[in-house]
């Protein structure tokens, strides 16, 4: 996908690529080995791989790469709206823009990336774009590796317009796993959800934890700030740690929703699992002159370590 240049590049511990349309992509890699890229387009997260070199995120073999289009997989963010309620495109234009890199973001509060390699990225409204969404904004997308190879995006979102204006946001990931009858998601137990499937109706989940047999399209509520993926073919725990997104979106589009989609694989929905923090029930506002900042963070860790470990973070013991 990504072959190196000799981009001029101020961050040498960064590698900017391009990909087969020439569109920029940022490498970040750590000492013991993990990694992971993120491409202008979109600021979407196309890459994340373990110390061992196995990649950790799901994109399509059939995932189309053109330089207006978000690709079928990865992290790619959904902002200013999730769904299509409005005339704006499905998901909001955010993951269908080209970002910049931000050479000279302001500063994050210390703890933040202290030890991590990361890239920050910039997303403007142009002129054209105001005439969809006329608010004047800046999204600072900061997406960081820590040593340890745990994957951090953290978003702020700044209000430089006259008026107020609210927005939704998604960090729509998608895990690759084993098979998607062998994993289950701990923490959204007693959630009430939203279900896409049937026009949003409200219901609350009723199950020990979540298991997919079919189609599930749901948004949950009010979700606690850590919740993990047991892949236990694998063996293997994504533990997800969100702040200042109460909502979650998980979804499996499943045999019969894969077959339309002309960017997946027929049986590809196996292999993936969307489990995406957000917040979408209640719009963030922002006053002018305002900024939101919300944030992610993923770990995968060996199913093993997680048992005990895991009950302690999800607060079940
Ligand atoms: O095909 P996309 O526009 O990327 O949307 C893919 C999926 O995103 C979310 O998970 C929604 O809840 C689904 O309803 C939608 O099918």
């Amino acid at each position: 996908m990504g072959h190196s240049t000799s981009l001029w590049n101020p961050m040498p511990e960064l590698e900017i690529m391009k990909d087969c349309n020439g569109v920029e992509q940022v490498a970040l890699r750590v000492p013991r080995g993990a990694s992971a890229r993120v491409s202008l387009l979109g600021g979407q997260v196309i890459s994340w791989r373990n110390e061992r070199g196995e990649e950790l995120l799901f994109t399509s073999i059939k995932a189309i790469f053109k330089t207006t289009k978000v690709v079928r997989g990865g992290i790619a963010i959904c902002f200013p709206q999730f769904g299509n309620c409005s005339a704006l495109e499905q998901h909001g234009f955010a993951r269908n823009k080209m970002w910049s890199i931000d050479y000279d973001p302001p500063p994050l509060p210390p703890n933040g990336s202290n030890g991590k390699v990361f890239v920050d990225l910039l997303l403007k409204p142009s002129e054209d774009d105001l005439k969809c969404w006329p608010h004047c904004y800046e999204f600072r997308l900061r997406v960081s590796l820590s040593m340890d190879g745990d994957l951090a995006l953290i978003s702020r979102i700044r209000n430089i317009n006259g008026k107020p204006f609210s927005f939704s946001i998604v960090y729509h990931t998608y895990f690759s796993v084993s098979d998607i009858s062998e994993v289950r998601i701990e923490g959204l137990e007693t959630c009430d959800y939203l279900d896409n499937l049937c026009q949003r109706e409200r219901y609350t989940e009723q199950g020990d934890a979540i298991t997919f047999e079919s189609e599930v399209d749901r948004i949950y509520l009010s979700t606690p700030n850590v919740v993990a993926v047991l892949d236990h073919e694998k063996k293997q725990t994504f533990v997800i740690r969100k702040g200042g997104l109460p909502d979650m979106v998980v979804w499996n589009p499943w045999e019969k929703k894969a077959k339309s989609m002309a960017d997946l694989g027929d049986d590809e929905y196996k292999q993936m699992l969307c489990v995406a923090a957000a917040a979408i029930e209640r719009p963030i506002s922002l006053k002018p002159g305002e900024e939101w900042t919300g944030s992610l963070e993923l770990t995968a860790v060996p199913s093993s370590y997680c048992s005990d470990h895991l009950d302690h973070l999800l607060g079940t013991t």
